[in-house]
């Protein structure tokens, strides 16, 4: 995509990637090598459907294989091209790097809009798609391993785990061959939630260093803090959901493709979310202002901008205008690097695409892992917790034996302990820990070097430095 004679969003990335590797002292040959998109395979294939074969153009695309498997999801949108799909499995391999998940980078896309098929048509042109992929072992469990991005979800994944698994009868691995799937069908608890859970674990991590507030000219802690989101899907949705509900955040804009609401005091992320499933957009919810063109509100004032649905949406048109001093990148390359400049002189804090919407991947590498051990995520540790926890329960129950009425012990506390902990708080306990660490590894950057003066070039620098750690031990 191309705005206002702006770069495309490879080439954006490809200038935000530059501007790091200035800054640091990578052989020129390496620096290559870590740019580059090592390969993107186009497929056309043809489908027969309501009664005439109809061709689709799909991709996939590896951007480097310093790690395998790759990892990168696949996109459902009219927009897909090469140029995108190469923009986004090159964000994969550094944000990869800088969550520290062993894989390389890599992204696929369908140039489709699903909204126009019913479900059993967007079945056999998946299983199809994934066809396609797996015999040239671009889905595999070793070497490539989808996962959902925007326009697919679980549906999606456990049909091209099907699939792969009906093409590879004697892969007992065969389920880790894609992320994202279903509990029933091999996936883990809180991979839906995992992206948005990931924006508001960032957020809250954000919240928690006084000095980078003030650099974002804000103050206090999230709670009351007036957020714009664009995009209330998967990502958008289960961020915008939990900084409200578990936070105290007010959600005062939600933007999406058919306009805006907004809400000075606060909307109903959950009314809003059930309104849009039956209506297709916003248009028509009654408890808030309408705005009939949607991408205004991005320039109204609030604390924090979320944009969590494409890419290149605050470009060199609307830049200037915005007045959020934080943005946290829930979508990859909402900005594009001519914005990120004029946000940058503005002193706008940009919490970058690589991190902020890293908890899916993280996520993803924990399914990926439980599939491969064949045992429920979890089962080890659990045995450990128990253990641990009957001590306490022990000591609690001294206690109450000796206090009596004085200090009763609540019953659904002491089922708490007794439990230990299951999939879902493991997972994000999991995904809080990466968050935590990888905030920390960027932020140390961020402050020590003068030459770094925002969290993107950070985040970059961490993760070049890992992927070139990387291909030196393998002796290139
Ligand atoms: N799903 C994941 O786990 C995941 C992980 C990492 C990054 N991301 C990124 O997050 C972004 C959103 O992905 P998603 O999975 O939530 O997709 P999704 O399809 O679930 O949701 C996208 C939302 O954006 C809305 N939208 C589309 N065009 C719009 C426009 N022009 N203006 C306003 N709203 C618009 C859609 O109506 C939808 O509600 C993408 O950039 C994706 O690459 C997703």
């Amino acid at each position: 995509m191309s705005l206002t004679n702006e770069p495309s969003f490879r080439e954006s990335v490809e200038l935000m990637f530059n501007r790091a590797a200035s800054l640091m002292n990578l052989p020129s040959g390496l620096e290559e090598k870590i740019r580059v998109c090592n390969a993107t395979y186009t497929v056309r294939f043809g489908v027969r459907l309501r009664g005439e074969i109809k061709t689709f153009t799909g991709y996939r695309s590896v951007h480097s294989e310093h790690m395998e498997p790759v990892k990168g999801g696949i996109r459902y949108a009219i927009s897909v091209d090469q140029d995108e799909v190469e923009a986004l499995a090159s964000l994969m391999t550094f944000k990869c790097a800088l969550v520290e998940t062993p894989f390389g980078g890599s992204k696929g896309g369908l140039c489709i809009d699903p909204r126009e098929y019913e479900e059993h048509e967007l079945e056999l042109i998946t299983r199809r798609f994934a066809y396609e992929l797996a015999k040239r072992d671009l889905i595999n469990p070793s070497q490539n391993v989808p996962a959902p991005d925007m326009g697919t979800g679980e549906r999606e994944m456990a049909w091209i785990a099907d699939q792969y698994a009906r093409m590879n009868t004697t892969d007992i691995n065969a389920r880790a061959c894609v992320t994202g799937k279903p509990p029933h069908a091999g996936g883990i608890a809180g991979r839906v939630e995992a992206t948005g859970r990931g924006v508001q674990y960032a957020l809250r991590e954000f919240f928690r260093h006084p000095e980078d507030i003030k650099l974002a000219n804000l103050s206090g802690k999230l709670k009351d803090k007036r957020i714009i989101v664009q995009g209330l899907g998967n990502v958008g949705y289960h961020a915008a959901k939990f900084l409200s509900h578990e936070d105290g955040s007010r959600i005062i804009g939600v933007i999406e493709r058919d306009g805006a609401l907004y809400d000075a005091n606060g909307l109903d992320v959950e009314a809003v979310h059930q309104w849009i499933a039956g209506h297709g957009g916003v248009k028509g919810f009654a408890d808030a202002q309408f705005v009939e063109n949607g991408a205004d509100l991005l320039e109204v004032e609030c604390d924090i901008l979320i944009p969590a649905a494409l890419e290149g949406v605050i470009n060199l048109t609307n830049a200037e205008r915005i007045k959020a001093p934080l943005i946290i990148e829930a979508a990859n390359g909402p900005i594009t690097s001519g914005a990120d400049k004029v946000l940058r002189d503005k002193g706008v804090v940009i919490i970058p695409d690589l991190y902020a919407n890293a908890g899916g991947v993280t996520v993803s590498y924990f399914e990926w892992v439980k599939n491969l051990s064949h045992i429920r995520f979890g089962r080890m540790q659990r045995r450990q917790e128990e253990a641990r926890h009957q001590l306490v329960v022990d000591e609690l129950e001294r206690l109450d034996r000796y206090l009596g009425d004085a200090w009763s012990m609540s019953p659904a506390f002491k089922e708490k302990y007794l439990r230990g902990a299951d999939e879902l708080e493991l997972v994000r306990s999991g995904l809080d820990d990466t968050m935590r660490v990888a905030y920390q590894s960027m932020r140390e950057v961020w402050h020590s070097r003068d030459d770094v003066d925002d969290l993107r070039m950070a985040a970059f620098i961490v993760a070049i430095e890992r992927i070139a750690a990387s291909y030196r031990a393998k002796g290139l």
